[in-house]
């Protein structure tokens, strides 16, 4: 079941560097076990884990052996195919491990590794000559939310990183707008802030490539989502899953947090 505007709900977990491959197997697992016990409908309400590269093998042969239902993907990719590119990981060897998704300029990659818009697109760009869906972050500091100016910022991410991605890739790719001030400092944005900014991602989809295009990608809120408040920002009509980081790593809080349908909202 999709959401009112027809786009179906993605709850994706961002482990970070969190899990070597036994612990990856075991949260998978309990995981599983507890969204069986909900009779999950995975078609209903799209899973994906983002585990660190050393685990993914692992992750992979637990979903498609035990055929878990899962969408799995990496936290990053190199923005080349191959090469004399040491520590690096490319677009063909995620894709080989049957990945769905890649995370692209995480703020985290951003601030650490000196990540600027014009690597983000060469990522992205990367991410979609190999099939592989690049979940897109975009999302301004504390000084840029303090001057009022988030919109203006991610809007400018937006175009930077999406340059030159033409719109038959463009549909299927998904954004996520994580405010920074948000990210595991268990500052949540508003619903209503994660409305804004999301529905001005959309709108901006709009003017850069179709009204169609627009209406089928899908954006993610992430900052401090746990289970208590996921529901009422899933509620939000721009807004079309979580990009979740803390609460990802505890099978119950995420199963929880997949299964928002299920809570009460105030
Ligand atoms: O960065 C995030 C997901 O990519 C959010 O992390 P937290 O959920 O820990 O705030």
């Amino acid at each position: 079941m999709a959401t009112a505007q027809g786009r179906t709900p993605l709850m994706a977990g961002n482990w970070k560097m969190n899990l070597d491959h036994f612990e990856a197997a075991h949260l998978v697992q309990k995981l599983a076990w507890t969204l069986d016990d909900a009779k999950h409908d995975f078609d209903a309400v799209e899973v994906a884990l983002l585990p660190p590269f050393t685990d993914l093998r692992s992750v992979q042969t637990l979903v498609d052996g035990d055929k878990l239902g899962f969408k799995y993907g990496a936290q990053d990719l190199s923005q080349y195919d191959k090469g004399a590119y040491t520590g690096e990981i490319s677009g063909a060897m995620l894709a080989k491990l049957k990945c769905t998704y890649v995370v692209v300029g995480h703020s985290e990659r951003r601030q650490y590794h000196a990540e600027d818009d014009a690597v983000v697109n060469a990522k992205t760009k990367a991410a979609l000559r190999h099939d592989l869906i690049p979940i897109v972050c975009v999302g301004e500091g504390l000084e840029v939310r303090k001057e009022g100016r988030q919109v203006q910022h991610v809007l400018a991410q937006l175009d930077a990183d999406l340059a030159e991605v033409p719109a038959e890739k463009a549909a299927s790719i998904v954004i996520a707008y994580e405010p920074v001030w948000a990210i595991g400092t268990g500052e949540t944005a508003t619903p209503d802030d994660a409305q804004e900014v999301c529905a001005a991602i959309r709108k901006r989809l709009g003017e850069l490539y179709s009204a169609d295009v627009a209406a089928a990608v899908r954006v993610l809120y992430g900052g401090s989502v746990k289970a208590q408040n996921v529901a009422a920002i899933m509620a939000q009509e721009d807004v079309d899953g979580a990009l979740v980081g803390g609460a990802s790593i505890d099978p119950g809080d995420f199963a929880s947090i997949v299964r928002y349908r299920d809570h009460k909202t105030a």
